[in-house]
């Protein structure tokens, strides 16, 4: 698969062994890479940072592991990894490699986009959740005042999915991943959507054929959204379905006490109800069935206000002028932005407020 954005294109591989693809890849380079960063997670590094190191050994490859999970999207772990490229001799030339998750991917990948104004990067995805992440080239670290604030458009030079990698996934991150496979699946392909409706059972299992075409078809629809609208003036906003109440619930929780992949499922929850409340959209007891059924939360959780995410909501990009824009859905397949009032944002909440 190809992405052509219109500041580069590149190529995804997925596929079992794919990490083994990594050479063929440096050596297709035009500018030769003089230095390679590694850059992982506490969990991933015992697990796959040999594997990848031995692969690419020519180049000397040096490591940097965060700890794992997403309170390492901060300023303190951004100015300590670029710190340590600096002191360890990066230059121009160099290039990272981000092998991990969304949380590697993206401070990677945004550590790459400023230092020295950019070197280039590899992302070597081993979350399902990082089928969205790691294609389109969206690149932040959190705020305390709201998530991936602080960031960058800009893409890899490719994108190598081992599909092995992901066998040591546990179910939590895989029901995580999910979310975005779902999401990808309900604003843009509707029989894709009613296949996985239709095989809940299986799916839930999250295994072998019904996985990789999982990724490849969320993959196909993210590469076809970000390679018409690269910066989000127009149709990409549409892959923040679910995220404007997501990013409200992760950051109120406190990052990281709730995966990404059940706020944004909760969030494309309270999304459809919003829809069905201003455009009648039909279907929002199948849809809140299907996430009842992957065990996504279906309440706000305990200690978190209805005016918490109405102001965290105010803070999300889509914003204009403190009014809330979000995504919305007409019918599966169908989803547009608009600008929705505080007052029907207050009043569906309730709705999800836990007894
Ligand atoms: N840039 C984008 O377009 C984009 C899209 C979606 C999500 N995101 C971001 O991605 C992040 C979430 O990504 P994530 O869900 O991958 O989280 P993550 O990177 O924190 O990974 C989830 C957990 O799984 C562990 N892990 C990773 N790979 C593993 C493996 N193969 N085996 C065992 N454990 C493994 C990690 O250590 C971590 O504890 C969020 O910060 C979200 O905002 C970005
Ligand atoms: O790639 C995009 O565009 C997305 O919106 C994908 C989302 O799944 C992802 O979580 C993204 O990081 C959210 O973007 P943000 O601009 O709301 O921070
Ligand atoms: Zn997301």
């Amino acid at each position: 698969m190809k992405v052509q954005t219109e500041t580069k294109t590149y190529s995804i591989y997925v596929e079992e062994n794919a990490s083994l693809r990594i050479k063929e890849v440096l050596h297709s380079f035009h500018k030769n890479v003089s230095k390679i960063l590694i850059v992982t997670d506490s969990n991933v590094a015992p697990l796959y940072l040999e594997k990848v190191s031995n692969l690419v050994q020519e180049y000397n490859p040096i490591q940097y592991i965060l700890p794992n999970g997403e309170n390492a999207k901060s300023f303190e772990h951004f100015y300590e990894l670029q710190t340590y490229a600096l002191e360890m001799g990066l230059d121009r030339n160099s290039l990272i490699i981000a092998l991990g998750g969304g949380v590697v991917g993206d401070i990677a990948g945004f550590v790459a986009a400023t230092f020295m104004r950019g070197i280039r990067f590899i992302q070597m995805p081993t979350t399902l959740l990082a089928h969205d992440s790691a294609v389109g080239g969206k690149v932040a670290i959190n705020h305390p005042l709201g998530k991936n604030m602080i960031g960058a458009f800009y893409q890899p030079e490719a994108v190598i999915y081992d599909t092995d990698f992901l066998k040591s996934l546990p179910e939590s991150e895989i029901r995580s991943g999910f979310a975005e496979v779902l999401k990808h699946s309900v604003i843009r392909d509707s029989d894709f959507y009613n296949w996985i409706e239709s095989n809940i059972t299986e799916l839930s299992q999250m295994e072998g054929s019904n996985l990789v075409k999982c990724i490849e078809k969320g993959i196909s629809i993210k590469a076809s959204i970000v390679s018409n609208d690269e910066k989000e003036n127009g149709i990409r906003a549409i892959l923040n379905f679910g995220h404007t109440v997501g990013h409200a619930i992760e950051k109120n929780c406190g990052y990281g006490k709730m995966t990404h992949g059940d706020a944004v499922a909760f969030g494309m929850l309270v999304a459809a109800k919003i829809s069905e409340r201003i455009n009648g959209f039909a279907n929002f007891s199948q849809l809140s069935d299907v996430i009842s059924r992957f065990n996504y939360p279906s309440k706000i959780p305990t200690n978190i206000s209805i005016e918490q995410i109405l102001k965290s909501m105010k803070k999300d990009k889509k914003s204009q002028n403190g009014h809330i824009h979000m995504v919305l859905i007409k019918k599966f397949g169908e989803v547009y932005v608009q600008p929705v009032s505080d007052e029907i944002i207050r009043e569906t909440l309730v709705y999800f407020l836990p007894e």
